[in-house]
This record gives structure tokens, C-alpha cells and sequence, in this order.
């Protein structure tokens, strides 16, 4: 290994070109390295490093897996860290591109082993291979995923929070009471924490590095079924004398998405039941779902101070939030998905599973632990009913629609469409009928899109104008 300060040096600039990076909103005021473990001698060498990034007084923990080779092939040039100007004897890399080194967590995962404070679990009974060549996954994600051969699917998480992963824990509890939803956990891996946090309270418990799931191979994501379907819907020509009212027809053109749409609000439901009846449910008294409305409006106070194109809709979002402060009810809460969008679901031969159970990664842990109403997680799929509608059109680079018409009436028409659809489904399979609860739905819808707002400028400045867009539409 080089010497730290020019291996923290190289990080430093390498880290914000990553996608998994979420603090390009900011300098780096400082890196350093807080473990690191050797997981493997020799060239090539695998280094775990957690690294301890320094930003505006907060400091957030990044996983790596460090690569160290003499000499690196061209199939892992574009993951070098540092590059040739950096005049050193090895070349460092993102490991997690690279199968050699990669399986090596295969081989600790099926031994169960531990190296350092790294620990490798596996479930019960499972035998985990050993003999598969790793690839990464190429979906639009905020952690990397490891594809081996078409058997496991194994996520690395990149930011690291304190404490069990909630996506772990989801996952094992619903996979032990049968849910046909979700897809079996086989292996985890945790860092066992140092004396100074584990003496810090609740949270602090191994932290989650990775876990290893059944690769569910026929699966379709979400997100790709929901864009094939609204290109086709924009490529979609009406019939000379349809009329003005074709516009409006999403059914009419060959990739509906409606018919999904629908069971994917009822494998919702299904979920949230499985969820309630493993983790219960409990009642949040009037007053604090009062706090929660105040917490709503706060964040989108700071995010409007930070992302200054969300501010011509603060007055709409707060006018949601209040009156949501207004209707001084109970609230029943429950564990729930959390970060519910198209691309944590995956369309199988045997239906509609959920994945990613963590929440919103942008959130501290407290928070995404905190139980909650399920029509938040419904909001969050209405989000991005949205978000496909509208990303054709809004994002910059992408192709413009065809053949014309008003993208605007078309986009707002898909949603329309698939919305109904997935609350229709949702309330037929025993959810709570959105309908009936538009003060909830809409004070979470909000909310979602002020997280969206603030994740984006984080993590893909160049979407921003796709939650911006769409507020512009719910809020005139
Ligand atoms: N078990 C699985 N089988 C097949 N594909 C999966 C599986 N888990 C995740 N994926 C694919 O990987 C993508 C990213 O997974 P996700 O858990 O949402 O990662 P992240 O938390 O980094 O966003 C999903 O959108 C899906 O396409
Ligand atoms: O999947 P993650 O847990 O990483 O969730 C984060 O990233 C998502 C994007 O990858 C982000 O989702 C937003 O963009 C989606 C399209 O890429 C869209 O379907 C969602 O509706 C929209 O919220 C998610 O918010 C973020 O937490």
C-alpha cells in the first residue's frame, strides 16, 4: 500500500466522481482512513477500508474495497484510484470490478469466517458457493451490487450507518415467516465496532456492510418496465379523428403499464400486512403526528435554503404539511418499506417482489428506523409514477419525445393513469384506501419530493429538474 497521506490524498479526488458518493454538494474538507483490513495478500492484494470523510462538521463512513495490483489490465483501468500521474509502484482500484478478488468474499461468506473486525455470516443452513465469477450490476443505485453468475446478488453498502441494517433485519424476518415477496437472505457481513462506539448507546451495534440474496434472474425492475412503457406511450400515434381527448387515453397505446401497476399496489398491501403482523403496529398520538407535520415543513425549510429552485413551491408543500398539523388524529404506525420507489421492485413469473428495506439512505439511521403510516410508502411509489412520467422529458440528455403532441399532457396522463391503477390494487387487497385519506397522501407526497429534491443535489445534480418538474404540476 502506498503511504496514507497520498493514498488519502488520491481518495479525496476520486470520491466525488463516484455515484455512490453522497456529499457532491459540498467540499471534502477531509479524509482519513478509519479501518483497514487485509483480506488477501499477494498481486493482486484486496484491502476492506472504511473511509472517515469530513464534510461541513459531519463526518459519514464509506465503504471500500481497495484493489492492489503491479501492473492493471485495461478491463480495470476505468476504476483506478488515483491514475498514472500518481508516481508509485502498484496501481490501487475499486476492487468490488474485480472477480478476482472479489470471490474472496464468497469464501469468507461460505466459512463463516472473521478477519480483523470484518465477521461473515451465514443464514442457517444455507451453503453458500464458492465457485462464482462476480459481475457488478449496471442499475441506476446508491450502493454497488455484485451479480455472481446468476445464483446470488450481493449488495455492498456504500455509506455506512451505525447499527443493524434495517434491510437485513426486514429481509431475515420476512423471509422465516414464508413472504413469497421478498428474496431469501443466504450471507451478511458486518464490521464489529471499536471500544469508543460500542460504548455509544443502542446504535451501536456492527454496522452492515453487505448482504448476500437470492439473484432473482427473470426479474424485471420496475423502473425499466414503468420507462419502456411511457416511451411507447409518447411514440404513440392516435388514429386520424380520435380527437383532442386521445391525448389523454394512456390505455391506448401497446405498453400499458396499468395492469402492473394494479398488482403491484396489491403486493404492497400484501407486504404491509406481513410487516405488521412481524414487527406490530402501534398508535402515534395526535400531537406527534402534529411534530411530524412541523418536521416535514423544517426540512423543507433547510432544503429550500440549500436547493433554491424548490422555493416557488414552499408555500403548496407547507400549505400540505399544515394541514396534515390540522386534522389532530392518531396515527396507526407500523414498520414499513421506506424508500418505496419502481426501482425496489422487481416484476417476476411469480409476481411483484420488494426489495431494499433500508430506507432513505440520505436519512440518519433514527429516522429510517422510525415506524411509520404504510400510505407513506405508498406516497413514495406515486413519486415515482412521477418521476417516470416525467423523467423524458425533464432530464437533460435524455431523447426528447416522439411524435410530438404536449409531452406535458401526455406525461401527466400516464401518471394519472398508473397512480389509480396502484391505489386501486392497494385498497382491493385490503390497504388503506389512499382515497379516502388525500390529506395523508398528499403531506407525504410532499414530503417524499422535498427528500427527492435534497437527494439529487447530493447525488445526481443532473436530475434535479425531474422532482422539480413535477412539483411545478402538483402544486399549481
Ligand atoms: N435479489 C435481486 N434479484 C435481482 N435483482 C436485484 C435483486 N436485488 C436488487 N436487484 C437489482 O438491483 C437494483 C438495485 O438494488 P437496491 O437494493 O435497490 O440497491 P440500492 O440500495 O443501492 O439502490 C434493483 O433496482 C434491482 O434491479
Ligand atoms: O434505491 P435507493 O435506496 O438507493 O434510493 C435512492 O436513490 C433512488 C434513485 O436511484 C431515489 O429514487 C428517485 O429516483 C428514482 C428513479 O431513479 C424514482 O423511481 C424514485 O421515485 C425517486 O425517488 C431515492 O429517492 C433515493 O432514496
Amino acid at each position: 500500500m502506498p503511504s496514507r497521506p497520498a493514498l488519502t490524498r488520491d481518495l479525496a479526488e476520486w470520491l466525488p466522481r463516484q455515484r455512490w458518493f453522497g456529499g457532491k454538494d459540498g467540499p471534502i474538507d477531509d479524509l482519513s482512513i478509519g479501518t483497514a483490513t487485509q483480506l488477501r495478500s499477494g498481486d493482486p492484494a484486496l484491502h476492506h477500508l472504511v473511509l472517515d470523510v469530513h464534510q461541513n462538521g459531519v463526518t459519514d463512513h464509506y465503504q471500500l474495497l481497495l484493489g492492489v495490483r503491479s501492473d492493471l489490465p485495461d478491463r480495470l483501468r476505468h476504476v483506478e484510484i488515483g491514475g498514472r500521474t500518481a508516481r508509485r509502484d502498484v496501481r490501487l482500484y475499486d476492487a468490488a470490478h474485480d472477480p478476482d478478488l472479489t470471490r474472496v468474499l464468497l469464501a469468507e461468506l461460505a466459512a463463516g469466517s472473521s478477519s480483523g473486525p470484518l465477521r461473515f455470516h451465514h443464514a442457517p443452513g444455507a451453503a453458500i458457493r464458492t465457485d462464482l465469477a462476480s459481475l457488478p450490476i449496471t442499475a441506476e443505485q446508491s450502493n454497488t451490487s455484485l451479480l455472481f453468475g446468476d445464483v446470488y446478488i450481493c449488495k455492498l453498502f456504500r455509506r455506512l450507518s451505525r447499527g443493524v441494517n434495517l434491510d437485513l433485519e426486514v429481509n431475515l424476518a420476512l423471509s422465516r415467516r414464508g413472504c413469497a415477496h421478498v428474496p431469501s437472505v443466504h450471507g451478511w457481513i458486518e464490521l464489529e465496532p471499536g471500544p469508543d462506539a460500542r460504548a455509544g448507546g443502542p446504535d451501536a451495534g456492527p454496522v452492515t456492510l453487505g448482504l448476500l440474496s437470492d439473484y432473482l434472474h427473470t426479474g424485471a425492475n420496475g423502473w425499466s418496465l414503468a420507462i419502456a412503457s411511457v416511451r411507447d406511450w409518447f411514440a404513440h400515434t392516435p388514429r386520424p379523428g380520435d380527437g383532442e381527448w386521445a391525448e389523454l387515453d394512456a390505455s391506448a397505446a401497446g405498453g400499458d403499464f396499468a395492469a402492473e401497476a394494479e398488482r403491484l399496489g396489491a403486493a404492497t398491501a400484501e407486504v404491509h400486512r406481513a410487516l405488521a403482523d412481524a414487527f406490530g403496529v402501534t398508535v402515534l398520538p395526535a400531537a406527534e403526528v402534529g411534530a411530524m407535520a412541523a418536521r416535514m415543513n423544517a426540512e423543507l425549510t433547510g432544503t429550500c435554503r440549500d436547493v433554491p429552485g424548490l422555493a416557488p413551491h414552499a408555500k403548496a408543500l407547507t400549505g400540505a404539511f399544515l394541514d396534515l398539523a390540522a386534522r389532530a388524529e392518531p396515527l396507526p404506525v407500523q414498520r414499513v418499506h421506506g424508500d418505496y420507489h419502481l426501482g425496489q421492485v422487481l416484476r417476476t413469473e411469480g409476481g411483484w417482489t420488494l426489495l431494499d428495506f433500508e430506507g432513505e439512505p440520505a436519512r440518519p439511521p433514527a429516522e429510517r428506523r422510525a415506524l411509520a403510516h404504510p400510505l407513506r410508502d405508498v406516497a413514495g411509489m406515486l413519486r415515482s409514477f412521477e418521476y417516470a412520467a416525467r423523467f423524458l422529458i425533464a432530464k437533460p440528455g435524455t431523447k426528447p419525445p416522439e411524435p410530438g403532441g404536449r409531452p406535458e399532457t401526455r406525461a401527466h396522463a400516464w401518471a394519472a393513469r398508473n397512480r389509480a391503477a396502484f391505489c386501486r390494487g392497494y385498497a382491493a387487497a385490503g390497504g388503506a384506501d389512499p382515497a379516502a385519506h388525500s390529506v395523508l397522501i398528499r403531506a407525504f407526497e410532499f414530503e417524499k419530493a422535498v427528500y427527492e429534491v435534497r437527494y439529487e443535489a447530493r447525488n445526481r445534480p443532473a436530475w434535479l429538474p425531474v422532482p422539480l418538474t413535477s412539483l411545478a404540476h402538483l402544486t399549481a
